[in-house]
């Protein structure tokens, strides 16, 4: 059915010798594994292009490999020898997959040592899909270009010839030549800084360090005309001068969330904490890149309301970055945990009923996404399978909250946080740079556990590989929820010709997170008259309201009910705002009313050049433009 992704290409991969590790990677780690990896890159502009080298350190596993297979997309490979000797090495780039990329077989000698170190002169395309490249105009300040990267879940291979799977982890070092005048950052510490060749010179050179072993998706950079502020002892945020202050402001609270954090889970190991927020074009609320957490402007409420994104990347630095999923099929490890700690932090930092109000709110999105992808869609179980699927097209909330509730339940059967968070330490301390799948985890918890009766009821089966509900549903606290559900339900028993039924003082009594949870529930009402949406948005006023996940419900209500205002009001939006969560949802509501379907392809089609890949192409399937 229509909402299974597409296997279309599945023949075509047979006899590729994909990954037995990895169903999204040519690499065969278990033969040949990279052990460093050194960028030497200068960014040009003018072409969008990067164009160096990259030094590989490879290990044989098998002693007797004469070949070293890596995921490439969109590369153009122009030598590749052995650093030592300098010697030349034969090398095979396989037709591309579409989205997969190509594989790039490099003949080793077959008598060589067990370990060293190739090296690779190639160039991006200025159609990476990792990359965006933006004109100065496209910027804040329009004076200055800008790039920044997005490697999860497959894109790293469209900047780096690399084993672009989580199962190999690397440190990895670069030095990174950009025009002076803009300032480099990456997903590492920066070392040093300096003009290139000494003053007056047109270039300028940065070089990062990542000593902590990570997998490729986790490398990132950003090159733009970038300031920074401080915003705690180990954190400076970074973004073009025009947000910067408004960014420190929204970012305050980021050294508690930092400490609350390692009280969950144990020290904090990668020195520094920054952020840089992107141009609104960033397709993600918030990506963990390792000592450099990149984050989507729409998080700029000016009222810290939405902080939370940062709680849940700072977060990943134990959940996805420390402990890693061995591959996408294993996701929920990474995004379910970190939901979790996510929510403890916020119970910590503010109270336990806003943590379960979360909770709950997530379990109502999941129950949305589950409906909306079928119930007995394979896509809605924890455990995937991504033969042949690409990692863009299975994502989804699934992993998040149904990861998250599992979590939940499985603390509860051992007995309560007392219990579980000293075992989620010893979790994080035991796999630290390593990459695991669901059935390490799984033994682990059953080992640690053994002596709980109850953990004998637990229905692994169930949650893990059956698609739909989650099994059983926790109990959670109620108190805001309540609130949410009588404003619902004045709202909708509301005839809309009396006076509207809420007072400036209900108004004022709302939290954010609480309007927000609101307007979700009225998107699941049938549509209402425009009258009434009209006094609603008045008293709530929401016309002109900064937090973006009111305004993206709000949208979402008006276009539902048919508001016609509201058409271009999100067309002109979404020329300007490029994360997933507020994009696809509002194309496809624009697509399924009549009345605004072609206007959505045209504007689909006139800006997919200003989208980052990913977007544009999860984008041409919702408005069936591609298959
Ligand atoms: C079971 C799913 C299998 C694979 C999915 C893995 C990666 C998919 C790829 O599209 C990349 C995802 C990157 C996500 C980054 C950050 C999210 O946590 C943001 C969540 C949405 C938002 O707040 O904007
Ligand atoms: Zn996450």
């Amino acid at each position: 059915s229509s909402h299974i992704a597409n296997y279309s290409f599945l023949p075509k991969m047979a006899g590729h010798g994909l990954s037995p590790n990895d169903p999204s990677s040519y690499s065969r780690p278990d033969h040949v594994i990279l052990t460093n990896i050194f960028l030497s890159l200068d960014a040009n502009f003018e072409r969008k292009i990067f164009s160096g080298n990259v030094d590989l350190s490879v290990k044989k596993i098998k002693h007797n490999s004469n070949e070293l297979i890596l995921d490439t997309k969109d590369l153009k490979i122009d030598s590749i020898f052995e650093k030592e000797t300098g010697k030349k090495l034969n090398f095979k780039l396989s037709n591309p997959i579409a989205e997969f990329g190509s594989k790039l077989t490099v003949e080793l000698p077959p008598q060589g040592p067990a370990e060293f170190v190739i090296s690779i002169n190639y160039e991006t395309s200025p159609n990476a899909s990792g990359l965006q490249w933006l004109t100065p105009e496209q910027t804040a300040g329009k004076q200055h270009p800008y790039v920044f990267s997005q490697f999860q879940a497959i894109a790293a291979r469209s900047v780096i010839p690399c084993q672009d799977t989580p199962f190999v982890k690397t440190k990895y070092e670069a030095v990174i030549s950009v025009p002076d005048g803009l300032t480099a950052i990456m997903s590492a510490i920066c070392d040093s800084s300096r003009p290139l060749g000494g003053r007056g010179s047109m270039k300028h050179l940065f070089h990062f360090v990542q000593n902590i072993p990570i997998p490729s998706y986790l490398i990132a950079i950003a090159i733009g005309a970038l300031e920074s502020r401080d915003i705690g002892p180990r954190s400076k945020v970074w973004s073009e001068k025009e947000v910067v202050d408004a960014a420190a402001y929204e970012f305050a609270n980021t050294e508690h969330q930092l400490r609350t954090a390692e009280e969950i889970c144990g020290p904090y190991v990668w020195g520094r904490y920054d952020l840089l927020v992107l141009p609104p074009s960033f397709p993600f609320g918030g990506m963990e890149n390792p000592c450099l957490t990149f984050v989507t402007p729409t998080l700029l409420a000016g009222d810290r309301s939405l902080a939370n994104v940062v709680a849940h990347e700072i977060s990943h630095s134990w959940t996805g970055n420390l402990v890693t999923n061995a591959n996408f099929e294993h996701f929920w490890l990474n995004e379910g945990f970190t939901m979790l700690i996510e929510r403890k932090i916020i119970g910590r930092l503010e109270n336990k009923h806003l943590q379960d109000f979360e909770a709950y709110d997530g379990l109502q999105e999941l129950k949305d996404t589950i409906r909306r992808l079928g119930e007995d869609n394979p896509l809605t179980q924890l455990v995937v399978n991504l033969t042949g699927v690409h990692p863009d097209d299975a994502f989804s909330v699934v992993p998040y909250e149904k990861g998250q509730l599992f979590l939940r339940y499985l603390e509860r059967v051992v007995g309560g946080p007392e219990r579980f968070e000293p075992f989620l330490r010893k979790y994080f301390d035991t796999f630290k740079y390593k990459s695991i799948t669901t059935d390490t985890f799984r033994n682990f918890y059953e080992s640690n556990f053994a002596h709980v009766d109850a953990i004998k009821h637990i229905d692994w089966q169930k949650w893990l590989y059956s698609p739909g509900f989650p099994p059983v549903i926790p109990d959670f606290d109620m108190t805001y929820v309540k609130v949410c559900s009588d404003f619902n339900k004045r709202f909708i028993e509301w005839d809309g010709v009396s006076a509207i039924p809420f007072t400036d003082d209900d108004v004022a009594s709302l939290r954010m997170e609480q309007l927000i949870h609101l307007l979700q529930k009225i998107i699941a009402e049938k549509p209402q008259s425009i009258d009434k949406l009209r006094k609603f948005e008045e008293k709530f006023k929401l016309k002109s309201v900064k937090n973006a996940e009111i305004k993206y419900r709000w949208l979402r209500i008006g276009l539902q009910s048919h508001w016609e205002d509201k058409i271009q009001e999100t067309l002109d939006w979404l020329v300007e705002v490029g994360r997933m969560k507020y994009a696809r949802p509002l194309y496809r509501a624009l697509y399924d009313w009549d009345v605004s379907r072609q206007r959505a392809i045209n504007s689909y089609k006139s800006n997919k050049d200003n989208m980052m890949h990913v977007l544009a192409y999860t984008l041409s399937k919702d408005l069936k433009l591609s298959e």
